[in-house]
């Protein structure tokens, strides 16, 4: 019988002006040292659109607005069985309050850069798909 389970996450793509909220994922946890978007495994009757939404907020402090769902991936890792909904998020924040916002170790990287960082496995189809849609050319 197969025993792993297979957690349902929901993580923000907060975009700002062609810019990303990412953060490196802290040591002693899966994927350790790799890049991320904020997100979570959502919890029993919530839905994944909530989930990146709360997450967000617990993660870096930002309060988001979801727009919608970008894409959806299952991956196998070594530690889990994983279902992500990647679902598009605005900043609520004005532009003046976001520039003297904590983020809680989290940046805003330019679309450019994102090829650049190492983010896990299952995030290669997303990173390219936001590539195509929001470079300049
Ligand atoms: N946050 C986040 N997780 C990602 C991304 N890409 C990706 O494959 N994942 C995977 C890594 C983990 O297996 C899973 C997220 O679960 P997690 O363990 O970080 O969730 P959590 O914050 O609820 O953790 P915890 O409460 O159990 O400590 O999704 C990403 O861009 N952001």
């Amino acid at each position: 019988m197969n025993s792993r389970k297979t957690n349902r996450i929901g993580i923000a793509i907060v975009e700002h002006q062609r810019q990303f909220l990412i953060g490196v994922r802290p040591s002693g946890v899966a994927l350790a040292g790799f890049h991320e978007f904020p997100g979570g495994k959502c919890r029993a009757e919530e839905t994944a659109e909530a989930c990146a939404v709360r997450e967000c907020k617990e993660e870096t402090g930002l309060d988001v607005i979801a727009v919608n769902e970008l894409l959806y991936e299952e991956h196998a890792y070594d530690h889990a069985d994983v279902k992500l909904h990647f679902w598009l998020c605005r900043p609520k924040q004005s532009l003046t309050e976001l520039k003297d916002c904590d983020l809680k170790g989290f940046h805003w990287f330019p679309v450019e850069s994102l090829p650049e960082l190492q983010f896990p496995e299952a995030n290669a189809r997303l990173i390219k798909l936001l590539v195509s849609s929001y470079s300049d050319s």
